[in-house]
């Protein structure tokens, strides 16, 4: 094992690690073994969930591990359990010398390896990982081989850490197809309570509210809440222990939504208690609302938390990196057109792009029910926009750039 690796001339990476050991075969821990199989990599896998185990084995993510019929450690064990078993689970593992090289899946860093370093854990061979590609569902059976392509790994090494054991494991993470990005335990808390931990629970807020929902409200349920609220699906008790494993940078992020989403409401609030009809801006002329002071609607209708919330939220949505990564992928442009409802009508469309030698970075359908078209948002590079809206236009499509 070097950790080396490389691509050959058919694009595929090629690998000197032979062998990992997954602990752990639920979602992430099989899905890490499906990527590695994919790649020709050798994989013994271990759940002290018998059911975990077989169907991890049976969707082809490797063989149970049979300590005893291996005749050498693995290059690198995989711990894939969830956060606060894992610094226990790593001394054993080391105990046994299953592999030469350890690391974890855990959704928090600090209080990993805190917990290794007071057990005891060799930490020369221990580099925490953190792979930034999940779902909402767990086990073995939600699974899947691409679960971190284009994805950011976050590795936190501490000082101990051998260069070898960090090349190893960044390896692994490039077999998965993900980007591994290397920081401080600490701050990898920080950052993920504001892009993964702080949105669960805002997602878990917004879905909890549909309780009070009746039947007929959520008949009207569309794309937009399903967005809001897919996250919100995931486990309660492993989302319990993440929580509460990152809680201070958590509560941080969650007072300042908090303190957002009050100002919004008591501007709301205020708005609804003083005007009969009409929101701002949409008065014929001459019959603006009043505000409190008696002025019209505009700066100083006490509607400034809103609209400041709505443009903040926007450019933040807009820092998002997307495919390419946060420094080489810029914010695309999305081009709405307008099509027919029927069969091939996609397919003519990126057909018409691809003459116009123009990329779709991305694609969303917007469907009316019971409508016969439809709008297709294609995002593109935004110096692709004139090129593909004036190929479109001229093919016969109805193109709304800017609309
Ligand atoms: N669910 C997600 O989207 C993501 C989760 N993670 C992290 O990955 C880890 C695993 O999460 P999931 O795969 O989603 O959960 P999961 O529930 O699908 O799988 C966890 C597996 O760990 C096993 N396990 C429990 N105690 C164990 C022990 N003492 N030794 C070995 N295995 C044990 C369970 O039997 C189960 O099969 C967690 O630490 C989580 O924070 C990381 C990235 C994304
Ligand atoms: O479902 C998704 O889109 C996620 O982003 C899931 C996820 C959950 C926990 C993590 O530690 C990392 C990623």
């Amino acid at each position: 094992m070097s950790g080396s690796g490389g691509a050959d001339g058919a694009g595929v990476r090629r690998t000197d690690l032979r062998r990992v050991t997954v602990v752990g075969s639920g979602l992430i821990g099989t899905s890490i073994a499906l990527a590695l199989r994919a790649r020709g990599v050798d994989v013994t896998l271990t759940d002290p969930d018998p059911a975990s185990l077989r169907l991890a084995c049976d969707l082809g993510a490797g063989r149970p591990l049979d300590g005893a019929a291996e005749s050498s450690p693995a290059d690198i064990a995989v711990i894939a359990a969830p956060p606060a078993v894992i610094p226990a689970v790593l001394r054993d593992a080391q105990d046994r010398k299953l592999a030469q090289v350890y690391t974890d899946a855990a959704s928090v860093k600090a209080s990993v390896v805190a917990g290794a370093e007071r057990l005891g854990c060799d930490m020369a061979t221990f580099v925490a990982g953190h792979p930034m590609g999940g779902r909402e569902k767990h086990g073995p059976g939600a699974a899947r081989a691409d679960l971190f392509l284009g994805r950011s790994w976050a590795l936190c090494p501490t000082d101990e850490a051998d260069a070898g054991s960090v090349a190893a494991v960044t390896e692994l993470a490039r077999l998965c197809g993900a980007d591994p990005l290397v920081l401080e335990a600490r701050a990898h808390d920080r950052a993920v309570a504001l892009v993964s931990h702080a949105p669960h629970v805002a997602s878990s807020a917004v879905a909890a509210r549909l309780l009070a929902g009746d039947g007929a409200a959520l008949t009207l349920a569309g794309q937009g809440v399903r967005d809001v609220t897919r996250i919100a699906g995931g486990d309660p008790a492993m989302w319990t222990e993440i929580l509460t494993h990152n809680a201070g940078p958590v509560a941080e992020v969650l007072r300042e939504t908090a303190a957002d989403l009050a100002a919004t409401a008591e501007a709301l609030r205020t708005w609804s208690a003083r005007t009969p009809a009409d929101p701002p801006g949409r008065a014929p002329a001459g019959t603006e609302t009043p505000s409190r002071d008696g002025a019209g609607g505009g700066d100083d209708d006490g509607l400034e938390p809103v609209r400041d919330l709505l443009a903040r939220g926007r450019s933040g949505h807009g820092r998002i990196p997307g495919k390419h990564g946060a420094v080489r992928r810029p914010v695309y442009t999305v081009i709405p057109v307008v099509i027919p409802d029927e069969p091939g009508a996609l397919g003519r469309l990126f057909a018409a792009a691809a003459t116009a030698g123009v990329n779709i970075e991305d694609v969303r359908i917007e469907h009316s029910p019971g409508l016969p078209l439809g709008v297709a948002e294609l995002y593109v590079l935004p110096e692709a926009v004139d090129t593909l809206a004036a190929a479109l236009s001229a093919d016969g499509w109805s193109v709304h750039p800017g609309a």
